[in-house]
């Protein structure tokens, strides 16, 4: 198979991660034949220093020119006080919009080998297994006005939370969707009892269960939420939200497996054209030290190769290759207590690629005996 992949590596830890995944993806190539081409473009604060906006056209043209995105992670204190409209995020934020990747599906995986850093207590850490399928391309994030004004002769400043009908049925169908083929059960999660846009958003939820009767739908206030998911992680299968709500509960939902650098997410169209990037920022306090957690991003490059590419087996040797490596008990510096044992990101990666390797050998092996 012949694919081209944008790579929009971005900033701090973004470019250590996006390199990472890159190694990984081209040893998948290399053993199951695909020829995959990686071509690179600019976007945030790296954007903005060579061209002067945060989502130059030539990124957004090499993106629609190409089968997938790839993205590492944008920001950092460099840009901290720059001007709304040159700031990093804004160049993710246009990415997302231009590409109507209005779904961002963001799986909260565990494993056994992380128990330890874990903060579950009462639960067998196997038992959880959820998605949170956050929106993207409106909400808070995006609703007009959102400025600085002055209100009453006081300076103040205003955001707008604001959906559409058809914004709200796409995400839920995609929610219902994804819960038919695992566990059948899909949490709402809103604040109905205060927001007008929640309010909406379970109506719209109540119609379009029926179209769906071998799902569960039941509604949860996000504070709730948030407790629950520390609580009792297990009873989750789809939490389906807003756009904000998403953001904060997808950060949270990390810790359940053990941190945020092992979080990875997939952000879906309906054109065909998908974006893939770890839920994690650029984590400026570690960035250039060697010391990111790549696997977040590893694991994107997984759900690219399942969601755009319809490649299964490949998919899942990567997360095979992961799990591998973490139950040989290796981990970066984020996923332990001790300081003194812990491998850097590079290091990491070639750990993933060497199992790959072994992995692959050993099919030849069988092969030659067939
Ligand atoms: N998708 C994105 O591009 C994205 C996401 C979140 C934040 N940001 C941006 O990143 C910058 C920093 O934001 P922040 O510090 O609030 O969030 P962050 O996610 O960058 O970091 C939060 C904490 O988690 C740690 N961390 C994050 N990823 C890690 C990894 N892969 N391995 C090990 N540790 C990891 C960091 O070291 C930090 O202590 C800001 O400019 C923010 O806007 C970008
Ligand atoms: C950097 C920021 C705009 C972004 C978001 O809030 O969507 C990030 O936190 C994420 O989760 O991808
Ligand atoms: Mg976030």
């Amino acid at each position: 198979m012949k694919k081209k992949i944008a790579v929009l590596p971005g900033d701090g830890i973004g470019k250590e991660v996006a390199n990472g995944a890159i190694e990984v993806l081209k040893a998948i190539g290399q053993y199951y034949k695909h020829d995959f081409e990686f071509e690179f473009g600019l976007i945030g604060g790296e954007a903005i220093d060579k061209c002067g906006t945060p989502l130059p056209e030539e990124t957004i043209e090499l993106c629609r020119s190409s089968d997938a995105v790839l993205l590492g992670a944008v920001g950092g204190p460099k840009w901290d006080k720059n001007l709304p409209e040159l700031r990093p995020e804004k160049g993710l934020l246009g990415i997302r919009k231009e590409l109507d990747l209005f779904a961002n599906i963001r799986p909260v995986q565990t494993y056994k080998a992380l128990q330890e850093i874990s903060p579950l207590k009462g639960e067998k850490i196997e038992d959880v297994d959820l998605v949170i399928v956050r929106e993207l391309t409106s909400g808070l994030y995006f609703g007009k006005p959102s400025e600085r004004i002055v209100s009453d002769g006081e300076e103040a400043a205003v955001d707008t939370l604001f959906y559409k009908r058809k914004e709200i049925e796409r995400i839920l169908e995609t929610a219902f969707q994804m819960a038919q083929k695992r566990r059948g059960k899909v949490t709402s999660v809103d604040k109905a009892n205060v927001l007008t846009t929640s309010k909406l958003w379970r109506e719209i939820a109540e119609e379009l269960a029926s179209k769906y009767p071998d799902v569960t739908l039941e509604h949860m206030l996000v504070d709730n939420a948030a407790m629950q998911l520390i609580r009792m992680p297990s009873q989750f299968d789809v939490i389906v939200t807003e756009n904000m709500f998403g953001d904060i509960l997808s950060d949270e939902a990390s810790m359940i497996t053990g941190s945020l650098g092992m979080l990875p997410s997939a952000s879906l169209s309906n054109s065909g054209l998908h974006l893939y990037e770890p839920v994690h920022g650029s984590a400026p306090d570690i960035a250039g030290q060697n010391l990111a957690n790549p696997v977040g991003m590893i694991l994107s490059g997984a759900l690219m190769l399942r969601y755009s590419f319809d490649l299964h087996e490949e998919a899942r040797a990567i997360e095979k290759a992961v799990k591998h490596v973490l139950d040989s008990g290796k981990c970066t510096r984020d996923l332990t207590n001790n300081e003194g044992a812990f491998i850097h990101t590079t290091e990491m990666v070639e750990e993933i690629k060497e199992v790959l390797a072994n992995d692959y050998a050993l099919l030849n092996i069988i092969d030659s005996y067939e």
